[in-house]
């Protein structure tokens, strides 16, 4: 079965029933490789080195690459069980791929639905590696509806507050095809604003340091789709707001959403969400509900991944000679900082919901109640 999850140029997720295959975004922009996902255990270390990142592809890569796995290498062995023991089997892989990565609660909440069917299958004798296929399968295509409805809604929103002539906004990290199942979640709506009566006039977006989600992968996809975009360094954007009035907004992604709208995302997001409140910018997180973790009253107890204190001292690139001699790939890391320095190197920080103008999911577009420092998304979404 073969499912079309692009919404757009770029498809960072292939799925054709077995066959999982995921672009390597280490190797992006320079090369366009696509790997082979057959297990768990492939889709973990996939997962864990960043060959495959955003909060919502890493659910959906995790909760693929166990079905590829159910419907190859594991096959015969699972058909060989009883549907209880089949069912431990699943839920022993989605426990070990949830090791993978600590702070994208999309991955948390795929496992958790994905167990539930699987048991649900079980307690009716039903077929559990079908029925957890099926919704695996179900996953990928309701990411890319949910981002085309998320770029609609977050690019109505934009519209309707823009003043002057010109409209621009400026985006952080890496939000689009390549993080998602297709279109995008912030760059979802920028994909929508530049498609809908071009009423987009550019597009800033930050080389976000020290992985360079922007640099690499944002400017790969901009670029694939023709949308005007500049590149700036993480310490430029507020000089830029300062330069610029008809930069309107700033849109981000999101790893995590807790009830009250404090937001963990990308290292250097809360810094965007502070100058966006000084220039009387909005500040807007766009994220699907499967972002949002309702069990958590506030940002205070998201886990912030941390990662090797080398990307902080180094900077990673290409060999630039094999690149452009057409040889093999090869990344270079180029130490900066002297031998003995410390750094540290959260991947993501929490952006408090009082600096947030909009949360803009695939249901709605939520924001505080007047004079109020905090959201409640949990009514927001009982109310739809
Ligand atoms: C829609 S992707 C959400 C989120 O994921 C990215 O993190 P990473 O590249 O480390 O997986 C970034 O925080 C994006 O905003």
């Amino acid at each position: 079965m073969s499912l079309s999850n692009s919404a757009s140029k770029l498809q960072a997720i292939r799925w054709a029933r077995p066959r999982l295959d995921i672009l390597d975004q280490l190797l992006l922009p320079h090369a366009s490789t696509y790997i082979d996902i057959c297990s768990s255990a492939d889709g973990h270390r996939a997962i864990a080195t960043m060959q495959t990142r955003g909060a919502p592809a890493i659910a959906i890569v995790a909760a693929l690459s166990l079905a590829a796995e159910l419907l190859g290498s594991s096959r015969e062995k699972v058909s060989q069980l009883n549907t209880e023991a089949a069912s431990a089997f699943i839920e022993e892989r989605l426990d070990f791929l949830a090791t993978s990565r600590p702070t994208a609660v999309n991955l948390f909440d795929a496992i958790r639905k994905l167990k539930a069917v699987v048991r649900n299958a079980a307690t009716n004798n039903d077929d559990v590696v079908g029925a957890y296929v099926s919704a695996a399968e179900a996953m990928l295509a309701a990411d890319v509806a949910d981002n085309q409805a998320i770029g609609r809604l977050g690019a109505e929103f934009i519209r309707q507050r823009a003043t002057g002539n010109e409209l621009k906004v400026l985006t952080h990290c890496n939000t689009g095809a390549l993080a998602t199942a297709g279109h995008g979640t912030a760059l979802g709506i920028i994909r929508s604003l530049h498609n809908s009566e071009k009423s987009l006039d550019h597009v800033y977006f930050s080389e976000t340091r020290p992985y360079n989600q922007g640099a690499r992968l944002t400017a790969y996809e901009l670029l694939v789709e023709e949308i005007p975009a500049t590149l700036v360094c993480d310490s430029a954007v507020s000089a830029l707001l300062r330069s610029d009035p008809s930069i309107r907004a700033i849109v981000v992604g999101a790893d995590r959403v807790a009830r009250n709208g404090d937001t963990a995302n990308k290292i250097g997001t809360y810094q965007l969400a502070i100058t966006a409140k000084f220039h009387g910018r909005d500040f807007i997180v766009a994220a699907p509900t499967t972002s949002i973790d309702l069990d958590l009253a506030s940002g205070a107890g998201i886990v912030i991944e941390e990662r090797s204190q080398d990307e902080v001292l180094t900077t990673e690139g290409y060999d630039i000679e094999s690149v452009l001699s057409g040889g093999e790939l090869k990344r270079a890391a180029v130490r900066v900082a002297p031998v003995g320095v410390n750094a540290w190197n959260p991947s993501f920080d929490v952006t408090p919901a009082d600096l947030i103008t909009a949360v803009v999911t695939e249901k709605g577009v939520f924001v505080k109640a007047e004079g109020t420092k905090e959201f409640d998304l949990l009514q927001s979404l009982a109310n739809l």
